[in-house]
């Protein structure tokens, strides 16, 4: 079952989209186990913007999986909006998914015989919930798209695949969009574009977004920057600058290659 948090003090706090508590995940076993992440504890603000960055293989994509609930982590607690993730079964981890998660991955993911606009609401059908036409017009409008609802994702370029996907994410209102390098296939332009739908999304309309990146200009986009080593949190950036990323980031590499 997923429990609901106890509320404390209305004077605590911002309340929280999302809570790991030592969360750990280790893939293979004996002499091949990796450990992918080791005792993640992180808690993120309601309406907040958060890049996660770290070299190769540092457990950024597990992170982003467990955190979204399309992995289970071998140990810990995930918390989405109050409610616990990781006790209940299956079917239950998926409604739970498809109410208050939404998300974005680097290849779009599109369903190819489908239009834009069904794209769009697929995430509305699968949990059995009513269309609103009116609404998804008004969303695809949002991302530049309002021209081309009928259209079918080869009939798009990179950008506008991306956007599609932002929109099919933004449908369900979801608590927390997570993000896997959205912008890694696009050109500048696109990549802009689309990291400034992110933040929209964020500013304007109260969503919380995590986003998994090696860019530091898509970093820059964000509210903070959590830096990732070896499974572990090794460092976090606010109000993050191109520069700044940059630096963090080859330190991390030096910490990495000294066996830090
Ligand atoms: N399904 C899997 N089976 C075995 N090992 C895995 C699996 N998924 C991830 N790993 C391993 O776990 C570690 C973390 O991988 P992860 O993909 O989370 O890193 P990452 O930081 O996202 O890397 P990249 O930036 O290269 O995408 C790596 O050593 C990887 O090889």
């Amino acid at each position: 079952m997923f429990r609901r948090a106890r509320r404390t003090h209305e004077s605590g706090p911002a309340p929280e989209a999302l809570r790991l508590v030592k969360v750990s995940k280790t893939f293979g076993a004996e002499e091949s186990a990796v450990t992918a992440l080791d005792g993640v504890t992180l808690s993120l603000a309601r309406g907040s913007f958060t890049a996660v960055m770290g070299p190769s293989g540092s457990g950024k994509s597990t992170l982003l999986q467990c955190a979204a609930g399309l992995d289970r982590p071998d140990s810990g607690i995930v918390m989405v909006d109050g409610a616990e993730m990781t006790g209940g079964g299956e079917a239950e981890l998926t409604k739970f998914r498809r109410s208050r998660i939404g998300f974005v991955f680097q290849q779009y993911n599109l369903l190819p015989t489908l239009t834009v606009a069904q794209n769009t609401v697929l995430p509305l059908r699968l949990a059995r919930r009513r269309v609103d036409r009116g609404r998804v017009r008004e969303i695809l409008t949002a991302v530049g798209l309002g021209d081309r609802l009928g259209h079918l994702p080869d009939q798009l370029s990179g950008g506008q695949r991306q956007r599609v996907a932002i929109a099919r994410a933004l449908v369900t209102e979801p608590r927390v969009i997570f993000a896997d390098e959205p912008t890694g296939a696009l050109d500048t332009r696109s990549a802009r574009d689309v990291l400034r739908l992110l933040q929209e999304a964020v500013r304007v309309h109260g969503r919380t977004v995590v986003m998994v990146t090696h860019d530091p200009v898509a970093a820059s986009y964000a509210d903070s920057v959590v830096f990732l080593a070896d499974g572990r949190l090794a460092g976090e950036l606010h109000a993050p600058t191109v520069d700044a990323v940059a630096e963090r980031l080859a330190h991390l590499g030096d910490d990495a290659l000294m066996g830090v």
